[in-house]
């Protein structure tokens, strides 16, 4: 088993990652004293996963489950509010504690939940996606406004991430290729040769039981470590994680591809630009790039020219935009972005030109 811990405002949590260690959570909560534990889980994890964890925690705590059905949906103020009356209903107190048992949908509600819920309750994240490498560490939590990501939320760090990696066979290969886009855009945040890695080790298909898939996992993990506890709260550095994010999450809400696949497409345009505004449009979207990431499945028409008027409304909701400006994050060079600026109009341009380049 792997430890990192993350170190947040008011506490420092522990990461555990490794094979089968979904069993032992009880072990890893000795000592806390939770009136009650609340598993939130989707149908698809509970099926595969809820008893592996109930039959050792239900010798040591009272314990109550919700299921919601999967998918980004369960992220809205509907799903929201029957979670906080079931809480209420089942006299949960102060010294409760949330388990988000699931993929980067559940963590996000269910933090944002347990973030709430009597000003807070405790919170501990098992995550069961490759993408949850991402989606559980640094403490961001929350549910969508209509089809805009993440606007209603909070910085909730858990107190626990438990991390059981063999929960990657039962993935599907699209959940996978969502996951392994958040560790190719760490690979372009760091210089410690992450990205090469991954094109090497996964050059024609993305294997979670390969050897070296470990090593290239814990290595993202700790590129977004290092930035979340650099910046916790999103005042610097830790914009430059949303790579690929202001027009990732822009198609992610009017299509209905996975995070990570619009993540990887956000994540491509945001490189084409940063060659163009250095006068070599191929210096980081060459045709290797190109072939890896085809080879890997990744779809790669998402969008149509007559999508463009709504993306763009859609990135001047997006976090980053200040006063109407809608920002992205570019590179320098691999491990040096930097911010920019964009007008909805450049942004259109740039759009249709990388958009004839994916064609
Ligand atoms: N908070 C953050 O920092 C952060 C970071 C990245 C992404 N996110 C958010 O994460 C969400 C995407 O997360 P996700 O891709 O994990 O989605 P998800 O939670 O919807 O899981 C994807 C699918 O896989 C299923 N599933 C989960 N674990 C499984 C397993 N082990 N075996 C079989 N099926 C399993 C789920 O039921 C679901 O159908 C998005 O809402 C995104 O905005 C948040
Ligand atoms: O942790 C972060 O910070 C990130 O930006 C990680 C992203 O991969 C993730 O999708 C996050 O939820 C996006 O945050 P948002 O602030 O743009 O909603
Ligand atoms: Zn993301």
């Amino acid at each position: 088993m792997e430890q990192l811990s993350v170190r947040s405002y008011n506490h420092t949590y522990p990461i555990l990652i490794g094979k089968g260690i979904r069993y032992k959570l009880s072990k890893f909560l000795k000592g806390k004293d939770y009136s009650q534990l609340v598993i939130i889980t989707d149908e698809n994890v509970y099926k595969h996963y809820l008893n592996d964890i109930t039959d050792d925690l239900n010798r040591d705590f009272i314990i109550k489950v919700f299921t919601v059905s999967p998918g980004e949906q369960a992220k809205s103020l509907k799903v929201y509010e029957e979670i906080q009356k079931y809480l209420l209903a089942e006299n949960i107190d102060r010294s409760s504690a949330v388990i988000a048992l699931g993929g980067g949908v559940i963590g996000d509600l269910a933090g944002f939940v347990a973030s709430t819920y009597m000003r807070g309750i405790s919170f501990i994240q098992v995550p069961t996606t490759l993408l949850a490498h991402d989606s559980s560490i640094g403490g961001k939590v929350a549910i969508n406004l209509n089809s805009t990501k993440n606007v209603l939320g909070n910085f909730y760090s858990p107190d626990l991430v438990l991390y059981d990696t063999e929960t990657f066979l039962t993935l599907s290969e699209k959940e996978l290729r969502s996951g392994f886009a958040e560790m190719v855009k760490h690979g372009y945040l760091t210089k410690n040769g992450l990205l090469n890695r991954l094109k090497l080790e996964m050059n024609e298909s993305i294997n979670p039981m390969a050897k070296e898939f470990d090593r290239l996992l814990l290595e993202s993990i700790k590129v977004k470590q290092k930035i979340v506890e650099l910046d916790e709260f999103e005042s610097n550095e830790r914009k430059f994680l949303n790579l690929g994010h202001t027009l990732g999450h822009a198609i992610e809400a009017i299509k209905s591809y996975s995070h990570g696949e619009c993540v990887m497409y956000g994540l491509l345009f945001c490189l084409y630009v940063s060659g163009v505004k250095k006068g070599q449009p191929q210096k980081f979207l060459d045709e290797d790039l190109l072939n890896w990431v085809f080879s890997l499945k990744y779809p790669l028409n998402l969008i149509t020219k007559e999508d463009l008027d709504l993306l763009v409304n859609k990135m001047a909701n997006d976090k980053k935009t200040i006063n109407q400006t809608i920002n992205f994050v570019l590179l320098e060079n691999i491990g040096n972005p930097y911010m920019s600026s964009l007008k909805p109009e450049e942004i259109k341009q740039y759009l249709l030109d990388f958009m004839e380049m994916m064609n």
